[in-house]
């Protein structure tokens, strides 16, 4: 008990409790024999609320364990992603899981080697882990999909030539979660060409509701507002009713029509001349591209930061988000002229019961409908390329 004293003492008693204290049931053998401890009485004080507020939180999840199954798990986006995972990031700090990795016979031993670290960093939330290379046996009874495995787009590579590689694999993993997953299975696909990789998963799994089906378009969503609030030297968090539309590809609209920056419209704040001009040939550019400008600068596509807005679509999507809008890979049903039944970004409201609803009645102007129907026609062509694998 001295070493926690210590760290109490020295760091104001809450950071390095975590250490001290997060360590299982031991939380609350630590707490019980602090009481009564030289502890100054400020820091006990401190210690019991930080006890209220996190370590019990953490240590003693109440709720029942869901399943979230993985698919590349082995691969750089699943090796950022099942840390976060499995931490709480995705699903709350009070909900227990089992962990269904998914990859190929091949990864398999790299896979091995992400479960021993996964081990090593012994998350009370985890209540088991599966490494499997049998998707049936993987997606069994899952509540969550994370679609991640795929062949990622190489230097060079064309989308069309993608397209054709990966939509075989959906195609079988939309099968096997109608028959093996949850009815109520949430999947979120990652893996590109991730709108149209999507469409034939969903409509390969006729028993599960098309509603529960995403693209994961969050990572255009953050590259955006990210690059907007650095142009003006702001916070991502203070723009609001900021949304991509059309394709997770080069073709997406980043549109910053709605945006505001506290209460203010983004263009006014921007001023109003000069906005035109740098959304065309800069900031639209600029999201559009970074994929690309990721891949020609790391050699690989990117990783952490698709790891962490999978994670972040999922939790807002189950959670809540207070308000804000996000950006969805979500099925059309004929919305702002995009054709009924494609998966496309819109911007989408959460109610955090795990229920979104695509924004209504914006006005959209000629700008704007030029630029979604760039993508939306990209989408309808990928949707023709995989036709025979939309049953
Ligand atoms: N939507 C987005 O915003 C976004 C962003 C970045 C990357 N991506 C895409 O995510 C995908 C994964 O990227 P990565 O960098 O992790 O690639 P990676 O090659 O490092 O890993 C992919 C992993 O998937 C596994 N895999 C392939 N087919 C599988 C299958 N049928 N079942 C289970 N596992 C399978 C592979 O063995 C590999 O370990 C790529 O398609 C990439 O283009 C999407």
């Amino acid at each position: 008990m001295k070493g926690i004293s210590r760290v109490f003492s020295r760091r104001g008693g809450v950071r390095g409790a975590v250490v001290a204290a997060g360590v299982g049931k031991h939380a609350r053998y630590y707490r019980s024999d602090l009481v009564g401890t030289n502890l100054h009485s400020r820091f006990q004080l401190q210690f019991d609320r930080f006890y209220e507020s996190r370590v019990k939180e953490y240590t003693q999840p109440t709720k029942t364990p869901v399943t979230v199954a993985v698919t590349g798990a082995a691969g750089n986006i699943g090796y950022a992603l099942m840390f976060r995972l499995a931490s709480g990031a995705m699903l709350g700090p009070d909900q227990p899981i089992y962990i269904n990795a998914i990859e190929l016979p091949f990864a398999m031993e790299a896979l091995k080697g992400v479960i021993m670290e996964l081990r090593d960093c012994a998350f009370p939330l985890v209540k088991g882990i599966l490494a499997t290379d049998d998707a049936e046996q993987g997606f069994e009874n899952a509540d969550y999909a994370l679609l991640v495995g795929s062949k990622p787009r190489s230097k060079g590579q064309e989308r069309s030539d993608l397209l054709k590689e990966n939509g075989g694999i959906f195609e079988t993993i939309g099968r096997i979660l109608n028959k093996v997953a949850k009815k109520t299975c949430k999947t979120t696909v990652v893996g590109n060409p991730a709108n149209t990789n999507c469409l034939i998963t969903a409509h390969n799994a006729p028993d599960i509701p098309s509603e529960n089906f995403s693209s994961m378009m969050r990572l255009d969503h953050d590259r955006g507002l990210a690059q907007a609030a650095l142009k003006l030297g702001h916070d991502p968090q203070d723009i609001t009713e900021f949304a991509v539309w059309g394709n997770h590809s080069a073709t997406m609209f980043p549109d910053l029509t709605y945006a505001r920056l506290f209460g203010e419209t983004y263009r006014h704040t921007f001023g109003n001349k000069e906005f035109d001009a740098w959304n065309e040939k800069e900031f639209i550019p600029t999201v559009q591209q970074r994929g690309a400008a990721i891949i020609e600068a790391r050699g690989s596509s990117s990783a952490a930061s698709a790891a962490n807005a999978a994670i972040a679509q999922t939790r807002d999507w189950v959670h809540g988000n207070d308000g804000r809008w996000l950006t969805m890979g979500i099925k059309s049903g004929g919305e702002y002229g995009i054709p009924e039944g494609l998966w496309s970004g819109f911007p989408v409201e959460v109610d955090g019961e795990g229920n979104y609803a695509i924004v209504k009645d914006l006005p959209i102007s000629s700008f704007q409908e030029e630029q979604i129907g760039k993508s939306v026609k990209e989408l309808l062509s990928e949707r023709d390329a995989v036709a025979e694998l939309l049953h």
